[in-house]
């Protein structure tokens, strides 16, 4: 990199502000031979000055009004990068030397985080990741929804925020000196092996790297894409906060497993506290986890977790939220949102277990469930019962099916939440709210872009954006979970 001159973009602009470089001929000492953006090419530098965090925890700047993304910037730094990628609407590259460094910037705690893809901003300071996740939904309001001054309640950060998660998903794979077990390194397919992630629960480092000794001991084939050989693909392992239990999934290519009783009763061995032992069987190289087949190998069919004052069922394949502490914080907020006096109609849409819309059953007339997945509702009938909910039912299907159905014969509910994965809301969902038109419209959210979107067309489709309140679920990364209240305007 020595030698090469790097190209200073008028990084105080704003991409479409009046100040636009644009307008501007370069001053000698920014003069280059790049005077717009459309001419730069892969290896070019620029000093770029970041303005925010991108949704893939990348630092933004711009470079002649256009964005430029550069991995492992952060916010207020200036930054001389290489040009990596130009395309029509941003500019990727790569960081090479921080020339301003900012106040936040810290070492990351964890070895791997440098080619580990779970966490982007261990390097932040948490100070700054709430202030930049604050900023990253702002920025989603701005773009998608056109809202420029949304009104932001401040983000619900962690005490400690390590150790949170209760869950950890991880592929097995072969390494140099045996099995791993791992995440793949951010955008490839290379596996990394994690031991003792810093944002796992220490049992549930414990339990997978016990369990993974435990399968290559016993020299249980890993399933490998390439071949289409092998056995288990992925090992899942979930621990309840409050109950301490411990239930471990193997995902595996058929159940022809072989060493069975053996495995299990190493398993027992090996780790104190486990509580079932399971099989899902995915025989499809799909982006999904788990296939639709779960087989119990040994104990209990699920564990049971509490959150406040009540108590939850988790089979293997259910939806429940990792991060416990702040799930409560969350369903508080969803509760004060909702604005119930006992007697409405609300309808909880795609609610896993059912554990949003057993939170507010209290306060509620009468509360109807929708999830696709037949476990994670059979969880939720059971969560009910368990906890007296009588006023609450459960139903099997797809948010953006029965909902409509429901509404076409008459069905007319007080407040609807919604709490969808990542791609957010079905237009044919959006419609049949509009159709039935809810006082509230609770909408939790771990995507702020896809929120952003919906949220505009409930916009036009006459309801008000009360208010956003982010909740920092996922501290280290660059997730943020979001709730907003809608109301319908008279
Ligand atoms: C983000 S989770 C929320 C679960 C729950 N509200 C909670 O707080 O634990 C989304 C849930 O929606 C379910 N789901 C996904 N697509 C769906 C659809 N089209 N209709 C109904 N449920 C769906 C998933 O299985 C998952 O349980």
């Amino acid at each position: 990199m020595k030698g090469k001159p790097y190209h200073k973009a008028n990084t105080t602009s704003k991409p479409n502000s009046k100040n636009s470089p644009k307008q501007k001929r370069p001053t000698p000492d920014r003069v280059t031979s790049r005077d717009s953006a459309e001419e730069l090419r892969a290896g070019d530098r620029i000093v770029v000055t970041i303005k925010r965090l991108g949704i893939n925890g990348e630092g933004v700047g711009y470079y002649r009004r256009k964005a430029v993304f550069i991995n492992g910037a952060l916010p207020g730094e200036v930054i001389k990068a290489e040009v990596t990628k130009v395309e029509n609407r941003f500019i990727a590259a790569e960081l090479k030397q921080i020339e301003k460094r900012s106040p936040y910037r810290m070492d990351a705690p964890c070895p791997v985080f440098n080619i580990c893809g779970g966490c982007q901003i261990q390097h932040l300071s948490y100070e700054g990741q709430m202030a930049a996740k604050e900023d990253i939904v702002r920025e989603a309001f701005s773009r998608y929804a056109g809202l420029e001054n949304v009104r932001m309640k401040p983000i619900l950060g962690m005490e400690h925020p390590w150790g949170y998660r209760n869950k950890a998903q991880l592929q097995l794979g072969m390494g140099p000196d045996g099995m791993i077990a791992g995440l793949y390194a951010a955008d490839s397919h290379q596996l990394v092996d994690i031991t003792g992630c810093p944002i796992q629960h220490p049992k549930v480092n414990e339990a997978v790297d016990l369990a993974r000794k435990v399968l290559q001991r016993l020299q249980i084939p890993v399933y490998k894409e390439k071949s289409n050989q092998g056995l288990v693909r992925t090992i899942v392992v979930r621990f309840g906060f409050q109950s301490e239990e411990l239930q471990i999934t193997f995902v595996t290519s058929s159940d022809k497993l072989p060493k069975q009783e053996q495995l299990i009763k190493e398993l027992r061995l090996a780790i104190p506290g486990l509580t079932s032992i399971a099989m899902n069987i995915n025989p499809k190289n799909t982006s999904l986890v788990f296939g639709n087949r779960t087989v119990i190998l040994w104990g209990e069919d699920s564990i049971q977790e509490s959150l406040g004052d009540l108590e939850f069922t988790l089979s293997p394949r259910a939806f429940f939220q990792l991060n416990p502490l702040q799930t409560v914080k969350l369903y508080e907020m969803v509760r004060a949102a909702a604005g119930l006096t006992g007697k409405e109609t609300v309808v909880d849409a795609y609610c896993g277990t059912g554990t949003i819309g057993l939170w507010l059953a209290p306060y509620a007339g009468e509360v109807r469930g929708i999830e696709s997945i037949p476990e994670a509702v059979e969880d939720a009938k059971a969560n009910a019962l368990r906890n007296g909910r009588s006023n609450t039912t459960f139903y099997e299907g797809y948010a953006e099916e029965l909902l409509p159905r429901w509404v076409k014969s008459g069905f007319s509910p007080d407040v609807i939440i919604a709490d969808p994965p990542r791609t957010g809301l079905d237009s044919r969902f959006i419609e049949a709210v509009l159709r039935t038109k809810p006082k509230r419209f609770v909408y939790v959210s771990c995507n702020p872009s896809t929120l952003a979107k919906d949220c505009k067309d409930l916009l036009d489709g006459g309801y008000s954006l009360e208010w956003v309140q982010p909740v920092d679920m996922f501290p280290q990364t660059s997730h943020v979970e979001c709730l907003i209240l809608m109301v319908r305007k008279e």
